[in-house]
């Protein structure tokens, strides 16, 4: 029987909320609109099922980011009593199918192997393009647009063709694409081959082969199905809207072995690009027999202006999005559409606004949040931030483990791990003064041809010789002789590299990187193996690193624990709310993006994106707008009927319309342009 204590302990739920949490049957797609409890319901059904005697371990919650999956679980282990839920997972489609394959290395044929991130795929890409010259010359294509190409066909299971046309032509179909498709389309083939040999001959994963490998073990073999039919009972699956064909196809062969209890909304799929198709929630109840859809339509974050502009935004869509959310709060203050003339003056009345909500308002900077489209875009509202001291940290940046200096750290444990780790052994080599990329190849050579780990630790000082030598010979074999105890084969490593490491860094060695390593052994403390780490380790964000945040760019970050605004862009704000929000740049050409006018789908993205932005707020929405692009779209409606700007038509009544009343005084120019005559200043004689 359901106990109420536990769900009602942190989180009421209302009529609907209840009869989701508590399903009965086997198979639930749970459809529901922005702010209406979908996380709530993810982390009641968690607790509901953990109350109800299932085991944690077997109830696997997916999500998109890390972040999601540690705050789900976290909200579960609250919301239930003596550690209860201590050993529920929560985790990435990659990291999950990480783990699995790290705790079944025989399953699924992949010990030995060493995952690679998106970094290390362009090395390895590079490499391939340099040795097949001639086709990658006649492509024309850069080897990071060859691994999307690759990654976009394997994500959406599109062929070759189609992925070109996607990737390269935007999807144009005309026949001058064709032709040239039909010209490149052998050369990029034979790349990406290629490419594929060379990830075989070192025993990489890169991130979609995770997906791959269990996926077609678990399609293929039995024994694979019945191994997990006895570790997994429910799969809870956030943000379904966004999974692609490839984490479908992942999936699929799952309805066998465990209960699934989708949640999503197709209003908020932002991620078409990396190949998500939100038809998958349309598709649900004719793929998935046994199963059910529940809808959840009361808005609990936002007050019913908010959402009147969102609705609206979503009504001028020719899609049926068939949603009108309905504020349980009740009504609050108008959104405000505040016109300004420059990035510098948006960010000076974003963070005049800010102070004063925190001097007079006795608001937190935590209250904030401010939503771009894209982060460069953000720049010069850092800047202003910097300069009026408002604490800020960003959502959307690089994470900890891509960091140059952790990854010279982490190459030497590498290829400890994985002898014939190409990718890694170039990095550890190339660090060291006095070894280039040719020296570097090699010794290369050499070491492949040893036999073992032993082999190598007792001769890889004689292959490099001198100092240099020496060196590396210690560091490998002290990596050896700790590879049982992560956080000290770490600090010693380090020990040993420091001098080089503030050397090659010494820019900014003190300010920015030497503190980041009592942090990666932190990190080294939670992984049983050197192979654990840096598996999971390069996957995983270590943002949260034992409830020690870590700053963007990796650097460990005080503010992160006291109060402070976030920026984000959209694509990082799911799930993301704030009393406060600011939408940055709704202008013409950005809402649609001026490049994607003549294509209805990707006009149709940019307004979800739209949309996930309006919804994070929950009492004061402000959206920002560039004048200029406005005067542009205002003065010329009718020869740009297809200017397609989402704001063109929006009724007065929605929102208060204000000049940004920080602004600088515009100069008062006259009317008629003069001419300029530009045959001046230059003396032919
Ligand atoms: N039954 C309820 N009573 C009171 N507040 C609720 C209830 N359900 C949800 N909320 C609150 O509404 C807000 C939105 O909930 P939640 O984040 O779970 O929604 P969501 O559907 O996941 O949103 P989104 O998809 O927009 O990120 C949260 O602040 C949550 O605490």
């Amino acid at each position: 029987m359901f106990t109420q204590k536990a769900t009602l302990k942190n989180h009421i739920l209302n009529e609907q909320q209840q009869r989701a949490v508590q399903f009965k049957g086997k198979h639930l797609l749970l459809l529901a609109g922005a702010g209406t409890g979908k996380t709530r319901c993810i982390v009641g059904r968690a607790a509901y099922l953990i109350e109800n005697g299932i085991q944690p371990e077997k109830i696997q919650i997916l999500t998109f980011t890390k972040r999601s999956a540690n705050e789900i679980v976290e909200r579960v282990k609250a919301s239930l009593t003596d550690n209860q839920a201590q050993s529920l997972n929560g985790s990435t489609f990659h990291s999950w199918c990480n783990q699995l394959i790290v705790r079944y290395p025989n399953l699924f044929g992949a010990s030995n192997y060493t995952v690679i991130d998106p970094d290390d795929q362009l090395s390895v890409m590079k490499m391939v393009c340099g040795d097949r010259i001639i086709e990658y010359k006649g492509v024309r294509i850069k080897p990071q647009q060859l691994l999307d190409i690759y990654s976009y066909g394997r994500n959406t299971r599109k062929n070759l063709t189609n992925s070109i046309r996607e990737r390269i032509y935007k999807g144009k179909s005309d026949a001058e694409t064709n032709d040239e498709i039909d010209i490149i389309r052998p050369k990029v083939e034979v790349l990406l081959k290629a490419y594929q040999q060379k990830k075989e001959e070192g025993r990489y994963l890169d991130y979609d082969d995770l997906l791959l490998v269990v996926a077609n073990r678990i399609r293929n073999d039995d024994e694979a199905k019945e191994i997990l039919n006895h570790q997994l009972e429910h799969l809870l699956i956030d943000e379904f809207q966004d999974t692609n064909p490839l984490q479908w196809y992942l999936l699929e062969p799952f309805l066998d072995i465990a209960k699934f209890y989708c949640v999503g909304d197709d209003a908020q799929s932002i991620y078409s690009f990396r190949g998500a198709d939100y038809k998958n929630v349309h598709l649900f109840s004719e793929r998935v027999p046994d199963s059910e859809t529940y809808i959840l339509d009361t808005n609990y974050r936002s007050t019913q202006e908010i959402l009147d502009l969102s609705n609206w935004l979503m009504e001028e869509s020719p899609l049926d999005y068939r949603k009108k959310l309905m504020a349980s709060r009740g009504p609050g203050i108008k959104p405000k559409l505040v016109n300004v003339s420059s990035q510098w003056e948006e960010a000076n009345y974003i963070a005049e606004n800010i102070l004063e909500n925190f001097t007079e308002n006795n608001k937190q900077f935590a209250d904030h949040l401010i939503l771009s489209k894209s982060t460069f875009y953000t720049k010069p509202l850092q800047a202003v931030f910097i300069q009026k001291k408002i604490p800020y940290v960003t959502y959307g940046g690089r994470k900890f483990m891509e960091a140059a200096h952790i990854k010279d750290v982490v190459s030497a444990l590498r290829v400890v791990n994985n002898l014939f780790d190409e990718i890694g052994w170039m990095r550890f080599l190339t660090f060291w003064d006095g070894i280039g990329e040719i020296k570097a190849g090699k010794y290369l050579n050499k070491i492949l041809e040893f036999k073992d780990p032993i082999d190598c630790a007792q001769h890889v000082g004689e292959v490099i010789g001198g100092p240099e030598g020496e060196k590396i010979a210690d560091i490998y074999n002290t990596i050896f002789v700790n590879s049982g105890n992560v956080k000290r084969a770490l600090q010693e490593t380090y020990a040993k590299m420091e001098l080089s490491l503030a050397f090659k860094y010494r820019k900014d060695w003190e300010e920015k990187r030497k503190s980041d390593f009592p942090v990666l052994e932190m990190l080294g403390d939670n992984y049983a193996s050197i192979g654990q780490l840096i598996s999971e380790g390069i996957l995983e964000n270590a943002k949260q690193l034992n409830g020690n945040p870590v700053l963007e760019g990796s650097k460990l970050d005080d503010s992160e624990i006291k109060d402070h605004v976030i920026i984000s862009t959209v694509h990082s704000a799911k799930g993301l709310e704030a009393d406060t929000c600011y939408v940055l740049n709704v202008s013409p050409k950005v809402y649609p993006s001026a490049w994607n006018l003549d294509d209805e789908e990707r006009t149709e993205e940019d307004r979800r994106v739209l949309y996930v932005a309006l919804t994070r707020a929950k009492n004061e929405l402000y959206i920002s707008r560039d004048t200029n692009s406005i005067n542009t779209v205002n003065t010329q409606p009718s020869t740009h009927p297809n200017s397609k700007y989402f704001l063109e038509a929006l009724p007065d009544r929605l929102v208060e319309q204000t000049i940004n009343p920080y602004s600088l005084i515009k100069p008062k120019d006259i009317n008629r342009p003069n001419k300029i005559d530009l045959s001046l200043g230059m003396d032919f004689s």
